[in-house]
């Protein structure tokens, strides 16, 4: 691995988030990233996602070929190569908590007691993931999820999950490194001012939960979505219209809190509690409780609806979507100027 560099990333796992995460620590001009996956197609899948994903000064036909040519980038064999003089570990591998933590047992037997671990998992907590590490290895104490939305190279938020273990200051290296990425490059003319705020909005957890906050959050509303569309209430589509109409741009600019908070009007947050109680008891009365491995005939609907809806999800609606969420987040580093 280039040792000039700072930063020297081995990135394991180059499937959906770990092709964006490659992005993404590219935009970061102190840091070389050693990739591997033990997919044997790995390498064609870089050359064919990766440009797409770059900023349009960084992509041309031979983007990979000189980026191995300045050693900014190295397609390692095998996983020890992949992690030979590494500063920081993050793995994207698939989301199985036996796989995770063989994979950082083999890792234990490899790196230096300095070298951060990342992992960039869902919802499968650190703590869970060193379990089967040797004490004297230190992954527990070095181990942290560092969980982002796809995709992580448009996607402001890391939700920055220490186990139990993990030093401080891990987690205070991990949020400065990630606040100080900068943000894709914007063809506006603020996208100059935009580019010297921070992109990148680390929140750090206080304790380890299933799922974390977001997934958390998200998943809460599919559960509800879910039962919705297969009690017939609202179809799929029109479900996603009301979130699209009303929640998605409300919270692009004020979260649950704040927004309740300006809803309740002089009172805040205390006066809209106190109003809606009543309706807020009927509505958390009534939620849906479907359970995911019971009755299927919700599922059954859901999925019928949603590919009625939206057919197979091609590269060119993917394209336009993300084009729509770098648009709303540059709008949002513009109206607000330094994100907390
Ligand atoms: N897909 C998403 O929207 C998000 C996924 N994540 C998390 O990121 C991780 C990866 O998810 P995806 O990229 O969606 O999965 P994916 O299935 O697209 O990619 C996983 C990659 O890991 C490789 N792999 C398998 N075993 C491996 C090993 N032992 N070492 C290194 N690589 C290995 C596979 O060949 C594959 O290329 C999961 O933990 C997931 O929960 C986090 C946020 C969002
Ligand atoms: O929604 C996201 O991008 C992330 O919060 C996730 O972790 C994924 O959706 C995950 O739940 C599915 O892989």
């Amino acid at each position: 691995m280039a040792e000039e560099y700072p930063h020297r990333i081995a990135l394991l796992g180059l499937g959906t988030i770990g092709l964006s995460m490659l992005a993404m620590h590219l935009r970061r001009p102190d840091t070389s990233i050693t990739v591997y996956d033990p997919r044997p197609d790995y390498e064609s899948q870089i050359r064919s996602t990766l440009p797409a994903l770059l900023d349009s000064s960084q992509n041309d036909s031979n983007i990979v070929d000189n980026l191995v040519a300045t050693s900014r980038l190295k397609l390692a064999t095998s996983l020890p190569d992949a992690i030979k003089g590494a500063t920081i570990i993050q793995e994207q591998s698939p989301e199985i908590t036996a796989s995770k933590q063989a994979l950082w047992k083999e890792i234990s037997n490899l790196t230096r007691p300095e070298t951060h671990l990342w992992s960039s998992s869902s919802g499968i907590a650190a703590s869970a993931q060193a379990a089967s590490c040797e004490p004297e290895s230190r992954v527990a104490e070095r181990l942290l999820v560092a969980h982002p939305f796809n995709p992580p190279h448009l996607m402001p938020l890391v939700e920055v999950v220490p186990g139990p273990e993990t030093h401080p200051e891990r987690a205070d290296f991990v949020k400065h490194y990630f606040k100080e990425i900068p943000g894709p490059a914007t063809g506006s003319s603020s996208g100059s001012e935009n580019q010297s705020m921070p992109h990148y909005r680390p929140v750090t957890l206080h304790k380890e939960v299933p799922g974390f906050v977001g997934n958390r959050l998200a998943f809460a509303l599919l559960r509800e979505a879910c039962h919705l569309v297969g009690e017939g209430v609202v179809s799929a589509q029109d479900l996603d219209s009301i979130v699209t109409a009303s929640l998605g741009p409300r919270w692009a600019g004020s979260g649950v809190f704040e927004s309740y908070h300006a809803g309740g009007g002089e009172g805040g947050i205390e006066a809209f509690l106190q109003k809606l109680s009543p309706t807020i008891e009927d509505v958390w009365g009534d939620l849906g409780q479907i359970d995911i491995a019971g009755e299927q005939g919700w599922r059954d609907m859901v999925v019928k609806q949603t590919q009625e809806a939206y057919g197979p999800y091609t590269s060119q609606t993917r394209k336009k979507k993300e084009e729509m969420l770098r648009d709303v987040v540059e709008m949002q580093k513009k109206k607000w100027g330094e994100l907390p």
